[in-house]
């Protein structure tokens, strides 16, 4: 449940929704994307996204679910042009203009190889960076990934916050569900923390990332750090209750 959340992302911002587990980041983007019943607005562009039909509104969102099964054995390939299913009219081909995004999402994502292999052939990891590619295929002026780090190795986690914060270099807003605090903390340009609901704080990641929220609301003591490339933080124990 969401109480009172009020927050908007403009265009080359990398916003890192960051929180507990329960504290309400995936049904946030879902309420964004109209999944879950929501009381209240959701604009895109300024226009009112409830209105939209499902075809216009995945052309506006690109959206990476937490969970992430491929049901059906088809080609690599064939998941990341699915993300084109919004620009085409029912039952059209692909076009040259097409390809050429289906093929920038695969190299982005170091697909290549993988492009006639099964979906549901691969680890873990390749299939998250399928989905990825998928929502980068769509082509749209927002993302919203929830927990696009998840499963990657440290490698494919950093090309994946470098490509996000280019995204939203290029005018593209961007929002990412994160655990890893240090990732988001580095790549994101601003940081809404949420607990039980709520949003606790909303700003630059140096404001949001205290000692003493990191306590309060996660319930740990951590180390903050500066490194080459931002801050770093370090969740050591347990916070004392
Ligand atoms: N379909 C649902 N029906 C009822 N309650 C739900 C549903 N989905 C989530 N919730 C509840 O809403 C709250 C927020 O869940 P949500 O999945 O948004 O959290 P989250 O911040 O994404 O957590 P996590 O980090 O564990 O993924 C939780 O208390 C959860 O139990």
């Amino acid at each position: 449940m969401l109480n009172g959340v009020s927050f908007s992302v403009g265009e080359g911002e990398f916003v890192g929704l960051i929180g507990p587990n329960g504290a309400g980041k995936s049904t946030l983007l879902r309420a964004a994307l109209g999944l879950v019943e929501a009381r209240g607005e959701v604009a895109i562009a300024g226009q009112n996204a409830a209105a939209m039909t499902a075809r216009e509104r995945a052309r506006r969102i690109a959206y990476l679910p937490q969970e992430r099964e491929i049901g059906w054995p088809v080609s690599v390939e064939m998941v990341v042009s699915l993300g084109r299913a919004p620009h085409r009219p029912a039952f059209a081909g692909l076009d040259g203009a097409d390809r050429a995004r289906i093929e920038n999402a695969m190299g982005r994502m170091e697909l290549e190889e993988f492009r006639r292999r099964p979906a549901t052939e691969l680890s873990g990891g390749e299939k998250a960076r399928v989905l990825i590619a998928r929502a980068l295929a769509q082509d749209a002026p927002l993302l919203l990934a929830d927990e696009p780090t998840a499963g990657l190795d440290p490698s494919h986690q950093i090309a994946l916050m470098r490509l996000f914060a280019e995204l939203a270099g290029e005018g593209r807003g961007v929002v990412a569900s994160l655990h890893d605090l240090s990732l988001a903390a580095r790549w994101c340009t601003r940081l809404v923390l949420l607990d039980r609901g709520s949003i606790i704080a909303d700003g630059p990641p140096r404001e949001v990332l205290t000692r003493e929220r990191l306590r309060s609301v996660y319930g740990v003591e951590a180390h903050l750090a500066e490194a080459e490339g931002g801050m770093l933080v370090v969740p050591l124990d347990m916070a004392a209750r």
